[in-house]
This record gives C-alpha cells, sequence and structure tokens, in this order.
C-alpha cells in the first residue's frame, strides 16, 4: 500500500505535455470507435494498426501511473486520476478549480462514450465525477480522506454533449470524518445530480 502512494515517477514539462497529447489522442480514438460506421473489414485493418501501437507503449512500462507536479492547491498530482488526469484517456478530463472559500468547481461537456439512457450521461459516471469533486471539497478543508458514503440523488438526466457544471463544497468536519455535498448542473443551470459524501481520513495517512 505505502509503495503504491510513494514510488511514483514524476513527469514535468515536456514530458508531461507529450503524454497528455498521447491520452488526448486516444480519448478521440475512443470516441471515434464508438461513432464510427466503417466496414467491419476496415475496423479489422484499423485494430491490427492499434495493437501495433499498443505493442510500443508497453515496451517501456511504469510500475505505476506517474504524478505531476504538485501544483498550487495540492490536488493536481494525480495526472493518471480518471477524472480529471490529463494522461488518462478515460477521464474526460474534467478540470476544477478550488476557491479560497474551498468551493470545487468545474465546467465540462461529455462526449458519446460515457452515454448511459440515450443521449444521457451514465448514472455511473456522474456519481465518479461527483465521487471526486466532494472528495477534493473534503480535502480543502486540509484533511483529504477515503470515500465511506457516496449518496447520488438523480433529478433529472444528464445531457451529453452539452456544458455543464459541477460544484461541491464541505459542509463539516467530526474528528475524521468530512462531509460534503455537490451538484451536477445543465446549461440551463438545473440540477441534474446531486451527492453528498461522507470521507474518512485514514489513521496513519497512506505514505507517511
Ligand atoms: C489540501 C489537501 C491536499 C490533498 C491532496 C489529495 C486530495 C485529492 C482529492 C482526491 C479526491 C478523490 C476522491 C475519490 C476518493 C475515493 O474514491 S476513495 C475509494 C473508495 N473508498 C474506499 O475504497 C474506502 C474503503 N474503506 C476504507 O478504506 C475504510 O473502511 C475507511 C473508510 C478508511 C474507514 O476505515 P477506518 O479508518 O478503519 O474506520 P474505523 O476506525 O473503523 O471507523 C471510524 C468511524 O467511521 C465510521 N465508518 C467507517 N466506515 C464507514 C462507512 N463506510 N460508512 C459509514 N461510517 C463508516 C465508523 O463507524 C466509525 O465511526 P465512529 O464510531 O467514530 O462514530
Amino acid at each position: 500500500m505505502r509503495e503504491a502512494f510513494v514510488d511514483r515517477d514524476i513527469l514535468t514539462g515536456d514530458d508531461e505535455a507529450g503524454m497528455a497529447a498521447l491520452a488526448a489522442e486516444v480519448r478521440a480514438l475512443t470516441e471515434a470507435v464508438v461513432r464510427t460506421g466503417v466496414a467491419s473489414a476496415e475496423a479489422a485493418s484499423v485494430a491490427a494498426e492499434v495493437a501495433a501501437l499498443t505493442a510500443r507503449l508497453k515496451a517501456t512500462r511504469r510500475v505505476h501511473p506517474p504524478y505531476g507536479t504538485v501544483g498550487e492547491s495540492g490536488m493536481e498530482r494525480q495526472i493518471a486520476n480518471p477524472v480529471t488526469g490529463h494522461l488518462n484517456p478515460i477521464a474526460p478530463p474534467v478540470d476544477f478549480k478550488v476557491s479560497e472559500e474551498g468551493i470545487v468547481r468545474a465546467e465540462f461537456t461529455l462526449p458519446t462514450v460515457y452515454e448511459g439512457p440515450p443521449t444521457f450521461v451514465h448514472g455511473g459516471v456522474s456519481a465518479m465525477i461527483m465521487d471526486q469533486v466532494l472528495g477534493m471539497a473534503a480535502a480543502a478543508t486540509g484533511t483529504a480522506g477515503m470515500t465511506a458514503t457516496l449518496e447520488t440523488r438523480y433529478r433529472r438526466p444528464t445531457p451529453l454533449g452539452v456544458p455543464l457544471t459541477v460544484e461541491a463544497k464541505a459542509s463539516r468536519v467530526e474528528g475524521r470524518k468530512i462531509y460534503a455535498d455537490g451538484t451536477i448542473c445543465g446549461p440551463d443551470g438545473r440540477v441534474t445530480v446531486e451527492a453528498s459524501a461522507m470521507f474518512i481520513a485514514p489513521q496513519t495517512r497512506p505514505g507517511a
């Protein structure tokens, strides 16, 4: 456990930018895959090319995904995070800002690859984004924790392909427990998802 938190390569500058550019292309590839109308022979041909590219990347392999340098808020180092990580092709990615008041906020748009019900965002994807924003709001209190509970209330379907806003703030800290609430809103400002979570700070901070 300790090793997983500590032994990380740190990427900076051109190295981080180069990997982020690769992830962006793979993200575009993923969206192209779910929407392509090419015939099966062309799909098979592309699959062979992608397999060759995968083999090139696997030629050198890190034990764990790398970290970036710690940014202003101290939350940006997980550059392979599945919500915020610019190095992770499955991350939208969502770029959060943390205000001095501890409000964590972002605007983002989700493409077709995140579809659940037709034309709408998959509920599990919304929950993942809420877990992240609520966890960051908890961490903004100065005490980061592991998600112990996460309750999502889906008020309306969340549309794909249009600008959404997500926002969260911690409501209280009770010993090792940090409580936070947040929302996702559609372009009309109406709430589509509400969520509340409780985080528990580890007894011994991982890596400490
Ligand atoms: C500015 C700073 C920069 C920092 C920079 C980094 C920040 C960057 C932010 C990233 C944001 C990422 C956001 C995603 C975060 C995940 O996704 S975490 C992954 C999902 N969560 C997990 O895997 C957690 C798995 N569970 C566990 O590891 C352990 O059960 C926990 C949650 C750590 C608690 O274990 P524990 O410390 O042994 O807890 P324990 O001592 O038994 O109980 C303590 C208290 O909590 C209660 N409790 C324990 N578990 C639960 C539960 N599940 N439900 C309700 N109550 C519970 C107990 O009843 C007890 O209550 P009291 O008796 O004290 O009233």
